[in-house]
């Protein structure tokens, strides 16, 4: 301390040797204390204005940086999500229109349908009564019966059965299909029925009977599809009268009891023609002597039950009804349905037909047991065969031929006529055969108001104008048509079944399913819009194997659309096609479109998005609506 003390004091002191006034290296101005002070306070106030953040600030502090970068992060990753969600959805277009371009109109279209077709499907209810329908009762297992085949027949394999089915065209499908029986002694039917049959020319089952009525005697539930004049009638009228013989057998009807069976038709005039045909094998029965009395009972419109008393007043085995009739009578309780186990519908695909099956539901509801049902008809659209097959009980499928095809027996010539010619080249077209002739001509609208029993269509100008033609140029010619009576339509049906009329005019939904003997000729004077209404009319010809003819008019009335559906019936039934026909182009045909038919009508010249029966459905519920919009004024 001494030391350093003299050696700055010696620094400082001044040396005569060197320059006395130049500064030391290391040399500090000396700042007087009260400057030193001043600097200190300011320098001190510079601090204070610089305060020191508080923990809670600086955490805030961060917190507020995070957040401003998430929330940049956030709005980076936004947009990159939308713009790979526009991206994806480019994509899928992109890769859609590529499919697309790959595919054809054909596909593109069966595709539309496709959707149409599930769309229609949604929300559709079962066929089955309100109450099964409500309760979600469910039937799993078929009606048991019975009848058995042959012991022999039993022990056939299944691929002997099935050769028996392919040599007569008939395709089943289901699950434990009945063996096919090609004689009715096999089927173990009474004698006296057989005896019946016999007398009636009816020898061998035709092959919807050979498989059907097996599969109704085993209780199986059915749809059967096959041509017009094929014996549809008797493969469920037998099993109607068969399941009435045994419960009969067991515990006679009394009064009040029963149907055991019931058969709907679409038309009054078809349900008596059932109905007839059940009465004679009834009657066989009786006369016999050997088997009980089976009763049968007609319920349609226009008739007295009075003249049925007696049937009522002592059981009814079977029913055979139109189903405007049958719902009132099941209403009042004037019949029951708590025996009945059998169910057949005829002409099954008109009974379901859009806007119909309410009315089969309601007839369903007065079942009390579970019953075995049976679907008959010509034509059956893809459509209302899988709506049905979905209400039934493990069905079975007896297809003979293409479900709405037109029978081959029928030659089929088409033929361009003026709307002015037509009435007097009728005139020339009946001479093309002998009597009787059956004349169609097209009254679909008029006769809307058919189903439902009580049957009032309007009048139907074109049918009573051709009678009366017919009637002037000395033709013997009755007609069936709404402007009728019930009993002029009767005595029109029976005095032409008994040959005492050559010519009948008929509407064509009235003349469904009618059975007249030995029509050579049937003339379809103006093409009905619906092809399938063109099969069940010349189908009134060419029946149980014999030929017919059919003439069809066409002309510029008939829509391109009908024409194109009778030019590919024609081709598909290898008959000739007239030029014009020939040249009418088919859209779908172009872009090699697969030909199986419309899923709701059948017809083979175009798809359901172009379906003349859907726009005609439509077009009623529309109408339908708008009354009920209008409110009741
Ligand atoms: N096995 C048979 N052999 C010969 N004729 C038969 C046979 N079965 C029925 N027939 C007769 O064939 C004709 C047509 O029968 P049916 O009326 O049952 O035909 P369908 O198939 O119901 O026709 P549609 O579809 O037009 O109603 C009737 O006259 C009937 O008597």
């Amino acid at each position: 301390m001494v030391a350093a003390e003299s050696s700055r004091r010696g620094s400082h002191s001044p040396s005569p040797e060197k320059d006395d006034y130049a500064l030391p290296a290391d040399y500090k101005p000396y700042v007087p204390v009260a400057k030193r002070r001043a600097q200190l306070l300011t320098q001190l106030g510079k601090h204070q204005t610089k305060r020191i953040k508080t923990t809670e600030e600086i955490e805030a502090e961060v917190a507020e940086n995070r957040t401003a970068e998430e929330e940049e992060e956030r709005a980076r990753e936004k947009a990159r999500r939308e713009r790979t969600l526009f991206q994806a959805a480019q994509e899928v277009k992109e890769k859609q229109a590529l499919e697309n371009a790959n595919k054809t109109a054909a596909d593109l279209a069966a595709e539309q349908e496709a959707k149409m077709l599930a769309e229609m499907e949604r929300g559709q209810k079962k066929l089955a009564g309100v109450q099964e329908l409500a309760q979600g009762t469910v039937w799993t297992e078929s009606l048991k019966t019975s009848w058995r085949p042959p012991r022999f027949l039993r022990d056939m394999s299944e691929v002997q059965h099935q050769e028996v089915r392919d040599k007569h065209h008939i395709i089943a499908e289901g699950e434990d299909i009945p063996p096919p029986i090609d004689n009715f002694t096999d089927m173990k039917v009474p004698k006296p029925i057989l005896d019946y049959l016999q007398a009636k020319g009816i020898k061998r089952p035709t092959p919807i009977q050979m498989q059907g009525i097996p599969t109704a005697f085993s209780g199986r539930d059915m749809i059967g599809i096959a041509f017009t004049g094929s014996g549809k009638t008797l493969a469920f009228c037998l099993p109607a009268i068969m399941a009435s013989l045994e419960m009969e057998a067991r515990v006679p009807f009394a009064r009040g009891e029963g149907p055991v069976g019931l058969i709907i038709c679409p038309s009054r005039e078809l349900a008596r023609q059932t109905y007839e045909q059940c009465v004679a094998m009834g009657q066989a029965l009786k006369e016999s002597g050997q088997y009980p009395e089976i009763r049968s009972l007609l319920c349609i419109g226009g008739i007295s039950m009075a003249d049925q008393a007696d049937v009522l007043n002592r059981g009814v085995h079977v029913a055979v009804a139109t189903p405007g009739r049958l719902i009132d009578m099941l209403d009042k309780g004037r019949l029951n349905a708590n025996n009945c186990r059998y169910l057949c519908m005829d002409e099954a695909d008109r009974m379901i037909d859009m806007g119909f099956e309410e009315d089969v539901r309601s007839i369903m509801s007065h079942f009390k047991h579970q019953r075995q049902t049976l679907l008959f008809s010509a034509t059956m659209p893809r459509k209302i065969q899988d709506f049905a097959a979905q209400s039934l009980i493990n069905p079975i499928l007896v297809n003979v031929g293409r479900a709405g095809a037109a029978n081959m027996d029928v030659i089929q010539e088409v033929e361009y006529v003026k709307q002015e010619a037509k009435m007097v080249y009728l005139l020339e077209c009946l001479q093309k055969t002998p009597p009787p002739v059956i004349i169609f001509s097209d009254s679909k609208n008029e006769v809307d108001g058919e189903w439902g029993g009580d049957w009032r269509p309007r009048v139907v100008a074109d049918d009573s104008d051709i009678q009366e033609y017919l009637l002037l140029k000395g033709v013997e010619a009755v007609a069936i048509h709404g402007s009728k009576t019930q009993e002029e339509r009767e005595y029109a049906i029976r005095s032409f079944k008994t040959g005492a009329k050559d010519v009948m005019v008929a509407s064509g939904v009235a003349s469904k399913g009618l059975d007249f003997n030995e029509i050579q000729h049937v003339i379809v004077y103006s093409m009905p819009k619906e092809i399938e209404d063109y099969v069940h009319e010349i189908g009134r010809t060419g029946r149980s194997g014999k030929t017919g003819i059919a003439t069809t008019f066409v002309n510029m009335n008939t829509s391109e659309q009908t024409l194109l559906d009778l030019k590919y019936l024609l081709l598909e039934a290898k008959q000739k096609i007239p030029e014009f026909l020939l040249s009418i182009d088919d859209p779908r045909a172009k872009h090699g479109g697969a030909l199986k038919g419309c899923s709701i009508c059948g017809g083979l010249g175009h798809g359901i998005t172009d379906c003349p029966k859907l726009e005609e459905a439509n077009r009623r519920t529309q109408a339908a609506q708008l009354k009920y919009a209008g409110g009741g004024y």
